[in-house]
């Protein structure tokens, strides 16, 4: 069985309720995933109508909020080459795939990765799956995996299945997705609202991507060092050196990135010469009743 000849249908605008959790899109913890998009998965659909030309205008959006807020950008793509041990069961399932059209491998053009994006080699649903997603989330000190592309019921719906098994709040982004039907994106929606993640509309992502990210509170503070340090949020006392703790000066550089573009005046020196997370944080309460 190949996949099916899709035929136009409208974005979503009407989302499925949340009411398990109240997870937002957070510039510091998110990570951006555009999911399989492919020329050969999107040859099945009419290119010009919903929901791929609207999809693809709206993964541009993001991605564009994404690299003004310091988020990376990750893609995920299938190989041409793939050993039948490498396809495994897709190829009872979906035949030879991109294996057999070697020339559609490409990422769409209008959504080319850029130069400073990761693009992962795809082998299963699950972008989790036989790649080092996870591991460089784990570096990236982020936890938070926005998801758009194709297909969402299948890829994409696995990827925030196996997120939220791996502490990673899944984001689905509704509009910037695109599926064999309707009614299987509708379902992809519901199931990630009700059993494993958040679904909002891309406005509402790139808006909760631009609020710039101040620490509001010491223990937030201490969240957020303990993300992107990897550690548990227990092992970041008070008295603490966030250096000592395994802050190196690239995870350093880009706190202050994202604190400055948040309106506080803080530079490398200021948290470097301060050895307390104490000391980091009365700074951060100084600077920002500095702030206009
Ligand atoms: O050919 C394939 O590998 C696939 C076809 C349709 C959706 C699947 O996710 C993809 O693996
Ligand atoms: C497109 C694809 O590979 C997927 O939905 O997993």
């Amino acid at each position: 069985m190949s996949i099916p000849r899709i035929a136009p249908y409208p974005v979503p605008t009407s989302l499925p309720v949340q009411s398990r959790v109240n997870w937002q899109p957070d510039p510091a913890r998110a990570v951006l995933l555009v999911h399989d998009l492919q020329e050969y998965f999107l040859d099945f659909y009419d290119r010009g109508d919903a929901p791929v030309a609207p999809m693809l205008d709206r993964v541009r959006a993001l991605h564009d909020a994404c690299d003004g807020a310091g988020v990376p950008v990750v893609y995920t793509a299938q190989p041409t080459a793939q050993t039948p041990r490498q396809r495994g069961l897709l190829q009872e399932w979906w035949g030879p795939g991109v294996t057999a059209a070697t020339d559609r491998a490409a990422i769409a053009g209008s959504v080319a990765p850029r130069a400073h994006d990761t693009v992962l080699t795809k082998w299963r649903y699950s972008a989790f799956a036989m790649t080092d997603l996870h591991d460089r989330m784990r570096q990236w000190g982020r936890d938070q995996l926005l998801i758009t592309g194709v297909y969402a019921h299948i890829g994409c719906m696995a990827t925030a299945l196996d997120a939220f098994m791996r502490d990673i709040q899944p984001f689905m982004v509704a509009d910037a997705l695109a599926d064999f039907s309707a009614a299987d994106h509708a379902m992809a929606l519901d199931y990630v609202t009700q059993r494993c993640g958040v679904v909002l509309a891309s406005q509402a992502c790139i808006d909760a991507l631009a609020a710039p990210a101040l620490p509001t509170s010491l223990d937030a503070l201490r969240a957020e060092l303990a993300r992107i340090i990897g550690i548990p949020a227990a092992q970041v006392g008070l008295d603490d050196n966030p250096l000592h703790l395994g802050l190196d000066s690239i995870r350093l550089m880009s706190l202050v990135e994202r604190w400055s573009a948040a309106g506080a005046a803080i530079g490398f020196v200021d948290l470097a010469e301060r050895e307390r997370v104490s000391d980091w944080w009365a700074l951060l309460e100084a600077r920002r009743e500095a702030m206009p």
